[in-house]
C-alpha cells in the first residue's frame, strides 16, 4: 500500500505522461493497447523510486522495466536534486549505460543501416541485395547443421559484389566461418552465449546486432556493447511470437533518445505507409520481413522503401 504522498506522485507522474504511453497506441490497422500492469516488490524505499515504480506500471510498463525506470528516476532526482515529473528519464547514466571499456566493444557498423531486409532464404538475400536493398540478414530456421552451413555460405556469395551488408540470424559460428558482415542474436541467444563464445564472436571481427523489447533488455544489451541494437516489436506482428506487448511509437522515441550511442534498427509490423513516423522517431534503420517478402513486386518494393531511407 502507498502512503497518500507517494501515491500523489505517482499520479502526477501519470497525469504528465499517459497522452504519451498510457493512452492506446495509434495505428488503425495495429491498434495496440498497453494495459496496466501490477507493480512489482519494491527494491528500495525512497519516495522518488517508489512513486516511479507505482506510475510506470500503471503506464503499462513490465516488472522488469517499470523497475528500471523507478532506478534511472531514483538516480535522476539524485543528480539534478530535485523530483521532476515531468522529465521522464533519459540520461544515459541514469541508466547506468555510461563508462563502458571502449576495448570490449563490438566493431562499429554505419549508424544508418538503411532498409534492413530480415530474409528466410540465401535466394531471398540474393534477390533483395540485388535490388538494392543496403542492409540484409538471413534469418534462416532450421536445426540442420548441413543446410545451416550450405545457406549461410550461399548468402555470404549472394551479396558479393553488391554493397549489401549481411547479418546471418542465430547461427553465429556459421556466419564466422563464411565471412558474413555481421551475426544478430536475441536475448535468449545471447544469455546462452558463454563467455568464450561471445569472445570468439568479438575476435572474430564481425559485428554484434542484439534483439531488445524495453528498457531492462536495453541495459543488458548494453552489457556487451554491441554494433547496433533492434528494438521492437514497434507494432504487432505475424512472424514472431513476442513475450512482449507491440512497444509503439511513443516508446520507440524514448528508446531513441535514450540510447543515441548506438546506431538503432526498429522492427515488427512495420510497413511503408508507417515509414515516415518511425524515420521521425530518429532510428537509422526500419527492418521489416513481409513489407518485402509478401509484396507483389517485392523488387519494386526494395527499391521503393530503400529510398525513404539514408544509409551511411
Ligand atoms: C534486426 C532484427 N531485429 C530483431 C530480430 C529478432 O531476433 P531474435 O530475437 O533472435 O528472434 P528470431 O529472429 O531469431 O526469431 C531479428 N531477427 N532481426
Ligand atoms: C523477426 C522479428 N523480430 C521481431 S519482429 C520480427 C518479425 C518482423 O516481421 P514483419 O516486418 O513482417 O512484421
Ligand atoms: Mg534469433
Amino acid at each position: 500500500m502507498l502512503n497518500s504522498d507517494i501515491q500523489a506522485l505517482a499520479d502526477r507522474i501519470v497525469h504528465h505522461h499517459s497522452a504519451t504511453f498510457g493512452a492506446r497506441l495509434h495505428h488503425d490497422a495495429n491498434s495496440v493497447e498497453l494495459v496496466p500492469q501490477p507493480t512489482p516488490p519494491a527494491q528500495r524505499s525512497e519516495a522518488a523510486y517508489l512513486a516511479a515504480l507505482h506510475a510506470c506500471s500503471q503506464l503499462g510498463f513490465i516488472a522488469v522495466d517499470a523497475e528500471c525506470l523507478a532506478q534511472a528516476w531514483q538516480r535522476q532526482t539524485e543528480r539534478t536534486q530535485q523530483f521532476d515529473v515531468t522529465h521522464w528519464p533519459d540520461d544515459p547514466q541514469d541508466f547506468g549505460l555510461a563508462g563502458a571499456d571502449p576495448a570490449q566493444a563490438f566493431p562499429a557498423c554505419p549508424r544508418q543501416l538503411g532498409l534492413y531486409g530480415v530474409l528466410p532464404t540465401a535466394e531471398w538475400v540474393g534477390r533483395m541485395a540485388r535490388a538494392g536493398v543496403p542492409t540484409v540478414q538471413l534469418r534462416f530456421k532450421s536445426d540442420d547443421q548441413a543446410a545451416i552451413q550450405r545457406e549461410v555460405q550461399a548468402a555470404v556469395k549472394a551479396v558479393q559484389g553488391t554493397g549489401a551488408r549481411l547479418f546471418i540470424n542465430d547461427h553465429w559460428q556459421a556466419a564466422i566461418d563464411a565471412g558474413a558482415y555481421g551475426i544478430h542474436v536475441g536475448q535468449e541467444d545471447l544469455d546462452a552465449l558463454e563467455g568464450a563464445q561471445l569472445n570468439a564472436i568479438r575476435a572474430s571481427g564481425l559485428r554484434l546486432g542484439v534483439s531488445t523489447h524495453g528498457y531492462a533488455e536495453m541495459v543488458r544489451a548494453h552489457a556487451v556493447q554491441p554494433s547496433y541494437i533492434a528494438l521492437g516489436a514497434v507494432f504487432p506482428t505475424t512472424l514472431k511470437r513476442m513475450a512482449t506487448a507491440p512497444q509503439g511509437t511513443a516508446r520507440l522515441q524514448a528508446y531513441v533518445r535514450l540510447m543515441q550511442q548506438y546506431p538503432l534498427v526498429a522492427i515488427g509490423g512495420i510497413s511503408a505507409e508507417q515509414f515516415p513516423e518511425i524515420l521521425a522517431t530518429g532510428v537509422g534503420s526500419i527492418a521489416v520481413v513481409r513489407a518485402l517478402v509478401n509484396a507483389p513486386d517485392p523488387d519494386a518494393a526494395a527499391q521503393h522503401l530503400s529510398a525513404f531511407i539514408p544509409v551511411s
